[in-house]
């Protein structure tokens, strides 16, 4: 079921959550809603649960207004970081509940409940722990379980927001490749609320960058990384080193004190003599963590470029220019990319060398 948000408005007191909100999100994609902590993320879920209602505006389940529809009849899913599974029922009957509930005229039968579920611990799977109890379950399981109970109704819409939110990071990132493939495999419309940006590059069709109750910008996590809309959304897609000006020039451009230019840390190249568009710098940290290196070079002005590369390249490159903290070194990048300064959208998305 398609998901469409039309000029959605909603405020807490002086707080505005959601500014003129709006997006379509078709049938069987798995979005993500992205943002710092206070962006609006959960209040936009909420208000398409129904849980919530706003001040202005509407949302439309595949094409009907359901504004006002209540939470019961939305046939939503819910996912929550704490999802509190019952404690007094094994696995089975927690995923079994909905099913159990429903009024006499549409509940399956007892072997069609039975089939389901089975069905549903096989897709998470899960299916060998159906007799036990949720604390004898850990908390990634737990969350698998909760998956299964939320599709057991068979929403039209599944709702997840910061569902691995509670558990660590090994887990995490076991649980993201998972339900990307359960996605694959079920297709149910679905809207993930995650403030972190790997976790939403990873798992979802699309991203729905938020702050400040406003959408920055929705693409595909390429675009989004690849084509920043704004400085926020770059910024807070990974890691950038900012420049004011131009620091030199790029052919056939005029500088502009306002423009700011932006360089992730992979986009730079280390090279051990003066070029065109070059900046000279002192090394003045290496650190390797894992696979690779950053590298912290101090400028002529005092401020502080990051640069990452492979592991076995820093080695290389260390041997080939002799590097140690203290030598001089000189900058390339690769890729550059430059906003007006006030957040106008990117002026150039430039692969030139600049700096
Ligand atoms: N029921 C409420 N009453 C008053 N203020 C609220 C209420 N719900 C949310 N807010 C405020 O609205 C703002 C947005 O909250 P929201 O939970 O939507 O953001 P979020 O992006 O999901 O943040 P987080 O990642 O921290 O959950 C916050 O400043 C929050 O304090």
């Amino acid at each position: 079921m398609s998901i469409e948000v039309r000029n959605l408005n909603k405020r807490f007191g002086k707080t505005v959550v959601c500014d003129n909100l709006n997006l379509d999100i078709p049938s069987g994609e798995l979005v993500a809603l992205l943002g710092p902590s206070g962006s609006g993320k959960t209040s936009l879920l909420r208000i398409i649960a129904g849980l919530e209602v706003p001040d202005s505006g509407s949302v439309l389940f595949h094409g009907e207004d359901a504004t006002h529809t209540d939470v019961r009849e939305r046939q939503v899913g819910f996912v929550f970081q704490h999802y509190a599974l019952f404690a007094h029922m094994t696995i089975f009957e927690n995923v079994a509940f909905g099913l159990r509930v429903r009024p006499k005229v549409t509940r399956p039968s007892d072997a069609e409940i039975r089939r389901k579920v089975t069905d549903l611990l096989q897709l998470v799977q899960l299916d060998w722990i159906a007799d036990r109890y949720p604390h004898q379950l850990s908390g990634g399981q737990r969350q698998r379980i909760a998956l299964a109970r939320a599709l057991a109704v068979e929403p039209k819409v599944l709702l997840l927001d910061e569902p691995f939110g509670a558990l660590d990071a090994k887990v995490r990132k076991e649980l993201r490749r998972w339900l990307r493939r359960l996605h694959d495999e079920v297709h149910v419309t679905s809207v993930f609320v995650t403030h972190d940006q790997e976790e939403a590059m990873e798992v979802a069709d699309r991203i729905v960058v938020m702050n400040q109750g406003r959408i920055e910008q929705v693409g595909s996590p390429d675009q989004v990384y690849d084509h920043p809309a704004t400085p926020f959304v770059l910024q807070f897609l990974g890691d950038v080193n900012l420049f004011h000006g131009r620091l030199g020039h790029a052919p056939g451009g005029s500088t502009s004190a306002a423009e700011v230019s932006y360089v992730r840390p992979h986009e730079l190249e280390v090279i051990g003599a003066p070029e065109a568009d070059t900046l000279a710098v002192t090394l003045s940290q290496a650190l390797t963590v894992g696979p690779s290196t950053r590298l912290e070079f101090k400028r002529e002005d005092g401020s502080y470029v990051d640069v990452e590369l492979p592991r076995a390249q820093w080695q290389l490159l260390r041997e080939r220019l002799g590097l140690a903290n203290g030598s001089r070194a000189w900058l390339k990048a690769r890729r550059v990319t430059r906003f007006v300064a006030g957040g106008e959208p990117a002026t150039a998305d430039d692969p030139a060398a600049m700096i």
